[in-house]
């Protein structure tokens, strides 16, 4: 069996419509990964664990999504110089500005890669995390490169109804 290779965390299994488009990008990449609920919160120790034993582990990175006071990213990178990827999820009251802004707002030293709020930085956190992959694993690169070529073409077939 292929070591796991990218964690993906989330606050809440309520982040999971966020967050399964970045598990739908590494399933499509054929990347081996996990994905579970850990809270900074609200399971603290839990969290403390799993990012110590990231890169003992050998996660080569963690993409880690949660909303509202979204500290989870930060806390993870906090215990681990494992990358860490942040993905902010909409909140419900302030639609996930909250969320960006205590993720991407980390103190000098403690980085972590912050995505656009939703689904589309949770997909492209992942993009992210293949990209990484890639610059060890040229077949890797090349499907990677073979994703985008496809995403030009449905760009260039892009039609308006001001055309039809
Ligand atoms: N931001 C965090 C953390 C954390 O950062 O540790 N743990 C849970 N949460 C967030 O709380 C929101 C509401 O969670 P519930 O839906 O379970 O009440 C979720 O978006 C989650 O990521």
């Amino acid at each position: 069996m292929q070591a796991i290779q990218i964690g993906v965390v989330m606050g809440s299994s309520s982040d999971w419509d966020t967050m399964q488009h970045a598990v739908a990008i590494l399933q499509q990449f054929g990347i081996a990964f996990e994905a579970q609920v850990v809270s900074a919160h609200r399971m603290p120790d839990d969290m403390f664990r799993y990012a110590e034993n990231a890169a003992p582990r050998g996660l080569k990175a963690i993409i880690a999504g949660a909303g509202g006071a979204a500290h989870l990213p930060g806390m993870i990178a906090a215990k681990t110089t494992v990358p860490v990827l942040g993905v902010p999820v909409a909140s419900r009251h302030l639609q996930g500005v909250d969320s960006l802004h205590s993720i991407v707002q980390m103190p000098k030293g403690v980085p972590v890669a912050t995505f656009a709020i939703g689904q589309a930085g949770a997909a492209n956190a992942a993009l992210f995390a293949v990209a990484l992959l890639a610059n060890e694993d040229p077949a890797l690169r090349t499907r990677l490169e073979a994703f985008r070529t496809e995403q030009t073409a449905a760009a260039r077939a892009m039609t308006l109804p001001v055309n039809a």
